[in-house]
């Protein structure tokens, strides 16, 4: 069965005045695919109902990223969300979610503005500013995000936390093509070539995690040896970071325990990230 479609703010609320039972939130920027599925799955096993908005939001895009050209599929994207028994899909105009110019907006503070925050300023702001204007007007008991994007997750965990948002938030696992690329909406921006050299990203991990026992130099070291050569592939990546960070705080990892090794580079003009969880050895 197709889901409910709410474009308007009225629509919603009447939609979710409708809704008995608990309720599961899944965010996305729409051109769906399995890594999105597998959230709206996780969805289901958490609450009676399901809803998922669809919104490319521009808060979060600097000038000269993709904001026009973000792929939008929505005839698509309502399949996919019906192939899911999505009970609910949120999709709103620009001029919904923002009908004035907004004045107050959420703050990131200083994990905004490291690694990811760091590649995109403003990125984290816009991103928890909709994020919370989304989890008010839609009110899930639970919302699911991935763990893909693991800095936004975090940051995401840490407003809900300082500020009260009564809501409970659920990573679900990255999705990853066959040969190790992370899903994403922006792997449809890259040619075969690019996406060769875009594979540098999920292998870099794959070593790093493999050298968790030795330590965060270990780490670094193996990922970083094959970042670099991908530096030099035709068409090259353009690293923009490599980091071992803490995996609530996002600053550097210290010695043993868990840790994030995340990844972002740029291949042609496509910004790709990617991040894996591992167990550090104690430094010696
Ligand atoms: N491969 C994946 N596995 C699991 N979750 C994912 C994956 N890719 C994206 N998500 C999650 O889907 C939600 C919506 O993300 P979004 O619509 O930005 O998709 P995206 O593929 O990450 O797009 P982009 O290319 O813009 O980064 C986010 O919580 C994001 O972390
Ligand atoms: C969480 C989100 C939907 C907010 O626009 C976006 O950042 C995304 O798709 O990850
Ligand atoms: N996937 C996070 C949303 C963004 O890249 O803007």
């Amino acid at each position: 069965m197709k889901p409910v479609i709410a474009r308007t703010r009225e629509e919603l609320a009447a939609a979710r005045a409708r809704i008995e039972g608990t309720l599961a939130f899944v965010p996305t920027m729409g051109a769906l695919h399995e890594g999105h599925l597998s959230l709206m799955r996780e969805a289901r096993r958490n609450a009676d109902t399901v809803a998922v908005s669809i919104f490319v939001n521009p808060l979060q895009f600097g000038p000269g990223e993709d904001f026009d050209r973000y792929p939008r599929t929505f005839e698509a994207d309502i399949e996919a969300c019906a192939g899911e028994g999505v009970d609910l899909v949120f999709a709103p105009d620009r001029d919904v979610m923002y009908p004035d110019e907004p004045q107050v907006t959420i703050k990131s503070g200083p994990m905004g503005e490291v690694v990811e925050g760091a590649a995109r300023p403003g990125h984290f702001d816009g991103m928890l500013t909709v994020v919370l204007k989304l989890l008010n007007l839609v009110r899930p008991d639970v919302a699911v995000f991935g763990e893909k994007d693991a800095q936004q997750l975090a940051m995401i965990r840490r407003m809900v936390a300082d500020l009260n948002v009564p809501v409970r938030i659920i990573g679900g696992a990255t999705v990853r093509e066959p040969d190790g690329l992370a899903l994403s909406s922006r792997n449809r921006y890259l040619s075969e070539p690019e996406r060769r050299t875009a594979l540098a990203l999920s292998r870099a991990l794959r070593a790093g995690a493999e050298a968790a026992a030795d330590g965060p130099e270990a780490v670094l070291g193996a990922a970083g040896a094959v970042l670099d050569k991908a530096a030099t592939a035709d068409p090259p990546l353009a690293l923009d970071y490599l980091v071992l960070v803490d995996p609530a705080t996002f600053t550097p990892a210290a010695g043993g325990g868990p840790a994030v090794l995340a990844v972002a580079g740029r291949v042609g003009a496509t910004h790709l990230i990617d991040n894996v969880h591992l167990q550090l050895g104690k430094e010696h």
